[in-house]
């Protein structure tokens, strides 16, 4: 929706089609046009909108692509012509003595790189200051002989809300202005910039909020412009507003050659400017910028919305002008919004694999970061409570990258009165058991009907069937409930005993005509297959409670068969590097369930392999020994070093103990390092740790570390490297 190049286009245009444009379009546009200023309304001056920014500018979008199709519709007065927003008559308002524009937007390369051709043809190539598009509120700064005379917020662009008691209470804005011999301070100048939160601030803010028993704000836009525009600057100076300064308006006794040379300046004066801002000059620099920063956009301390990139030299910013409402040397690349707001339909509760019971929210779909979104996680009932969140209330959804959408929480302001509170049930919704909490304290709640709630066979059958699992293309969800449903499977351990006839009486792996299926031939190719995983795969298929594929992968590496992890203490469980107390509590508890030492039963005789493949051209020269390796290493990966360990039958433990047999020591070791000194166990090196793989423990000791005395150590790093 980039309209850079609107004004001459449009009148021109706009003389032969005034009367060509159908009623029913002059209706649209005037219906829209009016939405986008109640929006504009409750955005500028309310500083609560209902709609999220991406929804807005859709709209905003749609009225565009109208007022281009059919220019007739351009009035002053459109949105598309003005610079959004209107003042509050709570503030006194006061002329800026610069106009305040807006910025145009691109939404995608191609517009970009448009963009960039256009000003390029008017003057030349070009240097180009890239900068992040903070999202917050702008406000105007009017210095006088270097004193702080007015502070206003941008309203309708002409004119502003005197704000200046407010924005003397940020600790960020000086006063005075500092001169300095590169940059006297101007008889006057207006600082334009940006009032923001820091993400970490509006965390903070919010943990207090909920601590206070309400509901949290729902973003840090809106939250600082609420802050800025308070009758009672007591309440701004508590919140720990930000400035950051990205821009001029009039200015006397100050000619900046360029945009860079006036944040030098602003800089100079004692003024904040942003540390991220670069002048560059190729296309490919600019696309370079925006990518880098699409994909960091978490890394800035404030919420970013885009990038802004702006033509440097003020010459020939003075020559490309500016539109009715945006200049026409710098144009916002905006990125796909993060956030939306929509209706909380229902609070329904979902039961997992491991019988957890999770509320989440069904939405009206609304796009967010690209795609359509229904469903949001909440968590548990806890989250449900703390997020303040009703049943029909409009709600802030966010989606940041491939994350599961989460629900921020409500728009207080557009509740009708008509929402109601969600009440977790008190029964599986799958097989009606009474919920409970498996211990004291625990957040979640479960249904204790583990082996026979069809919900939790569901997942579990499944989530066995996952990539990081047994990993079988055709065990989707539909065809886990199919074959329990069928009851041709009591529970997961049944899996691979499926056969043709058995799958032929399921009618998702029959043809239309009566015969197997080739899906179902497949399952059963995918099956046999899948007997041959690796040992940490089919622990993650056992759906052990807090047994992912790391924990997995550090059990399966450390015991090498499901036979010797089950006969494992509670403590050597919990020693294994990447495992810990909680895991190896949870694989203990499962272990003595009787059913599930069956699933595993009945999996072998299936021919499931349960060990790890050894390799036995490698000495079992570590059989038993416990050896615990600390710091970076330079010719092993922290994985690699276990697994050379654990090939020669030692055992790569995660913490230092008397029983520990060699402390291997890379760069930076930290603790364990001094906890093996303090115990006296011999200490490796880099060096020291390749003569005990290649020749064994006791060539090992002889080029062992004296513990406890750094200056021997350091000597016998010199003679071994
Ligand atoms: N949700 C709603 O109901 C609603 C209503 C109205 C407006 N909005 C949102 O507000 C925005 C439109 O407001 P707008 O007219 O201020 O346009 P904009 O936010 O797209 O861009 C202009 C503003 O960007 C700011 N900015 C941030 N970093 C900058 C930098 N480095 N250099 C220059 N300027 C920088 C300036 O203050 C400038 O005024 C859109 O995101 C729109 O979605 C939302
Ligand atoms: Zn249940």
């Amino acid at each position: 929706m980039s309209s850079t190049d609107l004004p001459q286009d449009q009148s021109a245009a706009a003389a032969e089609d005034v009367t060509d444009v159908p009623a029913g379009v002059r209706e649209r546009h005037g219906a829209l046009a009016e939405e986008l200023r109640n929006h504009q309304f409750r955005y500028y001056v309310l500083d609560s909108p209902i709609i999220s920014d991406g929804q807005f500018d859709e709209l905003l979008g749609e009225l565009q692509q109208l007022e281009d199709e059919y220019p007739g519709l351009v009035t002053p007065d459109s949105p598309t012509q003005r610079v959004g927003g209107t003042f509050s008559t709570e503030f006194t308002a006061y002329d800026h003595l610069e106009r305040m524009l807006s910025l145009d937007n691109v939404f995608d390369q191609e517009e970009f790189l448009a963009w960039v051709e256009r000003v390029e043809k008017e003057v030349g190539q070009t240097e180009f200051l890239a900068e992040l598009k903070i999202d917050g509120l702008a406000i105007n700064l009017l210095y006088e002989n270097g004193h702080l005379t007015r502070a206003l917020t941008r309203g309708d662009g002409r004119t502003g809300e005197d704000v200046t008691l407010n924005v003397r209470t940020l600790d960020q804005v000086p006063e005075t202005l500092t001169a300095t011999d590169q940059f006297p301070v101007p008889a006057l100048v207006e600082v334009r910039g940006e009032v923001y939160f820091r993400v970490e601030d509006f965390l903070e803010l919010n943990a207090k909020m909920v601590e206070a028993g309400k509901p949290p704000y729902a973003n840090p836009r809106n939250t600082a412009a609420g802050s800025l525009r308070q009758k009672d600057p007591k309440i701004t100076r508590e919140r720990r507003l930000r400035l950051i300064c990205h821009g001029l308006g009039k200015r006397d006794g100050f000619e900046p050659q360029r945009q860079s040379e006036a944040y030098d300046a602003l800089a100079a004066w004692g003024l904040p400017v942003s540390p991220h801002s670069k002048v560059l000059t190729s296309a490919d620099e600019l696309t370079a910028h925006i990518t880098y920063w699409g994909e960091h956009r978490h890394d800035a301390e404030h919420e970013i919305d885009g990038v802004v990139i702006k033509v440097d030299r003020v010459a020939l910013q003075r020559r490309l002008g500016t539109t009715s409402r945006a200049p026409r040397w710098a144009i916002a690349y905006k990125y796909p919004p993060e956030e939306a707001i929509t209706t909380l339909l229902d609070i329904q509760v979902n039961v997992g694999r491991t019988g957890r019971v999770t509320p989440f929210a069904v939405t009206e779909p609304v796009k967010v970061a690209g795609s359509t979104v229904a469903r949001a996680t909440l968590h548990n009932q806890e989250e449900v409570k703390r997020k303040g969140v009703l049943i029909g209330d409009r709600i802030v959804i966010r989606k940041a990258g491939d994350v599961i959408p989460e629900v921020l929480g409500p728009v207080v302001d557009a509740r009708t009165g008509d929402e109601r509170e969600f009440v977790m049930p008190t029964h599986c919704p799958a097989c009606g058991t009474e919920l409970a909490y498996q211990k004291e304290g625990d957040k979640d709640i479960r249904c204790p009907n583990s082996r026979f709630c069809p919900a939790q066979l569901r997942e579990r059958l499944f989530s066995l069937a996952g990539r990081g699992a047994f990993d079988i293309e055709v065990l989707g969800y539909e065809a886990a409930a199919a074959l329990l449903d069928a009851r041709v499977i009591a529970d997961e351990g049944d899996v691979f005993d499926l056969t043709e006839d058995s799958l032929a009486e399921v009618e998702l792996f029959r043809t239309k005509a009566g015969e197997l299926s080739a899906n179902a031939r497949k399952l059963l190719a995918n099956l046999e297959v899948a007997k041959d995983r690796p040992l940490w795969k089919v622990l993650v298929a056992l759906s052990i409670r807090h047994v992912g594929p790391t924990a997995a992968q550090a059990l399966a590496r450390e015991f090498g068969s499901i036979e010797r992890i089950e006969q494992a203490t509670e403590e050597e469980l919990a020693d294994v590097d990447g495992v810990g107390p909680t895991i190896a509590r949870a694989t203990q508890e499962w272990f003595e369930v009787g059913w599930h030492r069956e699933i595993v039963e009945k999996w072998r005789r299936a021919g499931v392999r349960m060990e790890e493949e050894r390799d036995d051209s490698i000495p079992r020269n570590l059989e038993g020994m416990s050896i615990v390796v600390t710091g970076s290493l330079d010719g092993f990966s922290r994985d690699e070093a276990k697994e050379v360990i654990m090939a020669r039958g030692g055992k790569a433990a995660g913490s230092v103990s008397k029983k520990t047999a060699f402390v291997v020591v890379g760069d930076s070791p930290g603790s364990k390092y001094d906890k093996a000194v303090q115990l006296k166990v011999p200490v490796l090196d880099e060096a020291g740790f390749r003569v005990l793989l290649e020749q064994g423990p006791e060539a090992a000791q002889e080029v062992a570390l004296p513990a406890g005395d750094e200056t021997v150590a350091d000597e016998s790093g010199e003679t071994d490297g």
